[in-house]
């Protein structure tokens, strides 16, 4: 098996029966045991969007492969490191990069850091994400807070909540109506009118990847409301609130997602960097104020 891997979790298991609590616990103490700080707020960078990580200040860095049971980044644009520090003197905790089915990890093992920051007492979790735009009006480079979500693969034995429920982590039938919350929402617009910063607001779909979606997947998805789409973020927002967590979610729209048959045009990963690269510095400003309005 490549040195990719974690060495004692099965990276494949399909249910959460794997990620016992006193597994998670053992990460988090692990975690808690080498830091003085005690974040409220958690942020998982997405495709190209790392170099948030990299304003944290008097950041304690640990790569994935020093933690404990965690998977490893293989992505390019996910640097795969947990940053614990302070962004505008808040406590923050970041992920630089994170894990997607496609790298061949379950949803069960995707989501574990959901729990991991749960368990070491986070309440707010942030998730950014790159994404193709759906809606006609979007451009690329907008910015688009995520108010909903369709996930195909969490309706299969892919959902990261599949398997023994623990209710440490929260309920066996949880809702779904109101994962996004509409007052974080709220706070991140008032910060963008402020900066003068245009923001969307809309529905995110995600597929497992590494393909880019169809022409026909795109264009059932824009018939049922679908605004961007992506292949993350969904697995995350879904167990950041299982876990009683509160979500906000940005997605920023790295390029135009091609729903006619005959264009020439296609997605690629590198068109996504390029984008997030340039956009990166206004998602960062909107941030790292929304954390300190948060706290
Ligand atoms: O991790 P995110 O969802 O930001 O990254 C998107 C989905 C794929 O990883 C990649 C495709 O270009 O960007
Ligand atoms: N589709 C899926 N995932 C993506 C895209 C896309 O067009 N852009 C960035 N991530």
């Amino acid at each position: 098996m490549s040195s990719l891997f974690v060495s004692h979790i099965n990276i494949n298991a399909i249910t959460n029966n794997e990620f016992t609590y006193d597994r998670v616990k053992n990460i988090s103490d692990w975690i808690l045991n080498r830091v003085d700080l005690r974040p409220k707020i958690a942020i998982v960078c997405g495709s190209g969007l790392g170099g948030l990580g990299e304003r944290v200040q008097d950041a304690r860095i640990f790569p994935y492969e020093e933690i404990p049971d965690f998977p490893r980044s293989t992505v390019v644009g996910h640097k795969g490191n947990l940053i614990i520090g302070k962004l505008n003197h808040i406590p923050v905790i970041c992920m630089q990069g994170r894990f997607h089915s496609y790298e061949g990890y379950s949803n069960a093992l995707c989501t574990l850091p959901m729990k991991v920051f749960k368990l070491m007492g986070v309440q707010t979790v942030l998730l950014t994400c790159a994404a193709g735009g759906l809606n006609q009006s979007f451009k690329v480079g907008d910015i688009m807070l995520i108010k909903d979500h369709v996930a195909p693969l969490l309706w299969t034995l892919q959902n990261p909540l599949i398997g023994h429920n623990d209710e440490r982590f929260g309920p066996r039938f949880p809702a779904c109506n109101k994962i996004y919350k509409k007052n974080l929402r709220d706070v991140f617009h008032g910060i963008a009118e402020k900066k003068q910063i245009e923001l969307q607001e809309g529905v995110y779909s995600s597929f497992g990847g590494p393909c880019y979606e169809t022409v026909t997947e795109l264009r059932a998805l824009l018939q049922m409301g679908v605004d961007a789409v992506g292949m993350s973020t969904a697995n995350e927002a879904l167990v950041a609130s299982y876990c009683g967590m509160n979500v906000l979610a940005i997605a920023l729209i790295t390029n135009k997602a091609v729903i006619d048959y005959d264009s020439e045009n296609f997605p690629f990963h590198e068109e996504v960097i390029e984008t997030a690269n340039r956009r990166a510095s206004d998602l960062q400003e909107l941030v790292i104020d929304f954390v300190s309005k948060i706290n």
